[in-house]
């Protein structure tokens, strides 16, 4: 395997070739499979059930490692989970989003400007002392999100990020990712199944049994994935 930065080269955020993974029982999920996120865009990722797009971006953030291929990726990656109770870990907002900078070592005064910079670009700098728990879904996963960029994560990798909010929230959050990638110049790959949030991306790629089969304009996937689900129900 082998792994390099995509700054190296100007054009992609994160660029996947060949990329091969099975679990230890043999049972494979990746196969040759190929795909490149241009830098500033965002880009969301559908696929049946098992199709793989939860091992691929645990591949791209570096949480499994792939039996054979390629991947470049920037090294300041941000990872959103679908259930957000899964990655705040502090009791408070403004804690959590600090949490993630320990490891800078950074000084007082550095980490409370960073904390608040990341909570003013997701709409949250008024919550920055509220409780984890009194906050909703949608709002837990902003603060997922201002985390990764407090850290000055150059690219995020969402896993279904809207898979428990109710459909206000949900269209809200893709809104907010989109605007964030714009504004901020950040890469973001999206694992959806709902299709209305396609209307927020500047591409998409079908995943069907770990390959790529078909990417680009967003309304056409959404309808081939729709003409996939309902030959699969037939
Ligand atoms: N920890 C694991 N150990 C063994 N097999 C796994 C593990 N996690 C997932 N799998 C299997 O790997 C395959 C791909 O799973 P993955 O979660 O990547 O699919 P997905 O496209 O994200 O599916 P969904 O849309 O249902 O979330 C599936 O067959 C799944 O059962």
């Amino acid at each position: 395997m082998n792994t390099s930065t995509a700054s190296e080269k100007a054009d992609s955020a994160i660029r996947v070739r060949d990329l091969c993974f099975n679990w230890p029982k043999g049972d494979v999920v990746l196969q040759t499979c190929s795909l490149e996120v241009p830098k500033g865009e965002f880009w969301m990722l559908l696929g049946t059930n098992g199709s793989g797009k939860s091992t691929l971006l645990r591949l791209l953030a570096g949480l499994l490692q792939p039996k054979s291929g390629e991947i470049e990726i920037s090294n300041h990656v941000g990872f959103v989970f679908q259930n957000p109770d899964h990655q705040l870990v502090m009791p408070t907002v403004g804690a959590d989003v600090a949490f993630g900078l320990v490891e800078e070592k950074l000084s007082l005064p550095e980490v409370r400007r960073r904390v608040e910079q990341a909570l003013v670009a997701v709409n949250l700098l008024d919550l920055e002392r509220r409780p984890i728990y009194a906050l909703s879904g949608g709002q837990k996963q902003r603060i997922a999100i201002a985390g990764a960029i407090a850290r000055r994560c150059e690219v995020l990798l969402l896993d279904e990020p809207t898979a428990l909010l109710d459909p206000d929230s949900q269209l809200d959050l893709v809104a907010q990712v989109r605007h964030l990638v714009k504004s901020r110049n950040l890469t973001a790959l999206w694992v959806t199944h709902r299709l209305d949030e396609l209307n927020y991306c500047d591409g998409a790629f079908l995943l069907e049994k770990g390959q790529v089969v078909d990417q680009g304009d967003p309304k056409r996937l959404s309808q081939r994935l729709m003409q996939v689900e309902q030959d699969l129900s037939v």
